[in-house]
């Protein structure tokens, strides 16, 4: 018997997802037409002798969240719970906290995932290497550039047995190009180092560490606190991928998650895939469209486009790499690229809404979406725009690479600006 634990972190961390975390919790914003955490969830109940699935963090749990769970658990067959933290217990207190309820039952073994990834999720793989070797901590791994593995946690294996010799989390300078994907298999045994750490942490005293984290309080921080500390112990190993992966921390790597699982759904979900039907809107490579929306015959649609709930799209309106989010009207023969369009967002006849991809270089296989930041030399860098909730757009204007915050209504053109 399985489990698996999905962290889903809490409000202050989606701070670089703004605007659009501002409306629904950032583990459900929806990445190819479904929440984000709907793919982990998909992933875990395919896998034979899966229990229970559940989600920790520190989210009040509200309307959105519970409509969620109660849909995922009659969909999947299967207890799909939350796990609510006291406060934030970093990524590996959450686990030692709800112990007695993620080993009820006696599972063999426990997946963990972060939320805020992206990835086809090889679970069974991940399983199959257990069962061949069983060790308290299997990582996912996967190769990044040299420049881009120093934003992830890296890991130094031995080539023939796969054992994580060193483990560094975010360093400043090069240690190995194979980085932590944020996916574990752990044993029941994993949560013996879980322990000692906490009681470590109980006895050095409520000191403040340099992140203004509380160890104190029941904090565990599994990079550092576990796997650097236990790297070349024989205890911590690694499977390493080469399937699709990208972290999501903000809107622009949620654009390019969607087109990630778009193209995944080829494979895994092809009824979800607009297809052209003759009287339809012309569909160019992967789309999805909600079943409520409304999409008029002329409307061109594609690469890489997820059409939300209740969508309108007028007549003659080009639509391509952009999220359109329930209940957004797209009206006559607007052109919206690269952009995502928040909930109930207007935008007016013949606008043009256009922003820049940060897309990781195509020519680099392990190249991963760089963990932007909006500003350089204080200056806003070119990106996707970004339309929060009910803005309104008129008719004949260009918005252009700009970060439109909820409820404006414009009367102009923009272009490079976030508009507050
Ligand atoms: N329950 C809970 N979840 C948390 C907490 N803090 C973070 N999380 C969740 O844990 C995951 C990791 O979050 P971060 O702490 O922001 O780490 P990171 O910068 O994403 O780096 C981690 O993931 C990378 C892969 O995406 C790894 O490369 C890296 O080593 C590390 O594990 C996210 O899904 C986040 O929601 C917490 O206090 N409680």
């Amino acid at each position: 018997m399985l489990k698996a634990v999905i962290l889903i972190g809490g409000p202050q961390k989606g701070t670089r997802f703004r605007p659009l975390s501002f409306e629904v919790p950032k583990p459900l914003f929806p990445v190819a037409g479904v929440p984000m955490i709907q793919h982990h969830i998909e992933a875990c109940a395919q896998v034979p002798g899966m229990q229970e699935i559940l989600l920790i963090g520190f989210y009040q749990p509200d309307e959105p969240l519970t409509r969620f769970l109660e849909a995922a658990q009659q969909e999947f067959n299967l207890p799909v719970r939350y796990l609510q933290e006291f406060a934030p217990l970093g990524t590996g207190g959450g686990l030692y906290h709800f112990r007695d309820q993620i080993l009820a039952g006696g599972p063999e073994a426990f997946f963990v995932l972060n939320a805020d990834v992206c990835s086809d999720f090889p679970l069974s793989a991940m399983l199959d290497a257990y069962r061949h070797q069983p060790h308290p901590f299997l990582l996912l791994g996967t190769t990044a550039n040299r420049t881009q593995s120093l934003n992830y946690g890296c890991i130094v294996e031995n080539p023939q047995t796969h054992e994580v010799l060193h483990y560094v989390e975010k360093p400043s300078t090069f240690v190995s190009d194979i980085i932590n994907c944020g996916i574990y298999l752990f044993s029941p045994e994993a949560l013996k180092p879980l322990r000692d750490v906490f009681q470590r942490n109980q006895q050095d005293g409520q000191l403040e560490d340099s992140s203004g984290l509380w160890p104190g309080a029941g904090t565990i921080r599994l990079e550092q606190d576990v796997f650097s500390a236990l790297a070349g112990q024989g205890q911590i190993y690694v499977h390493l991928t080469d399937g699709i992966w990208s972290q999501i921390k903000s809107a622009g790597s949620a654009l390019y998650a969607s087109r990630l699982y778009l193209g995944q759904y080829q494979l895994t979900h092809p009824e979800r895939l607009a297809k052209h039907t003759p009287g339809g809107p012309r569909i160019r490579g992967n789309v999805y469209i909600h079943p409520t929306a409304k999409v008029a015959p002329s409307a061109v649609l594609g690469p890489n486009v997820s059409i939300g709930e209740g969508v309108t799209v007028g007549e003659g309106v080009r639509l391509r790499e952009s999220i359109v989010l329930h209940g957004a009207t797209l009206q006559e023969h607007t052109c919206v690229l690269h952009t995502i369009v928040g909930w109930g967002s207007t935008v007016g006849r013949w606008a043009r809404v256009e922003g820049t991809p940060n897309d990781p270089n195509p020519n680099d296989p392990r190249a991963h979406m760089d963990s932007e930041s909006l500003f350089k030399d204080g200056k806003l860098l070119p990106a996707i725009t970004i339309l929060g909730c009910r803005v309104r757009i008129p008719a004949e204007v260009l918005i252009l690479n700009s970060i439109v915050l909820p409820h404006k209504e414009l009367s102009r053109s923009f272009t490079n600006q976030i508009i507050l």
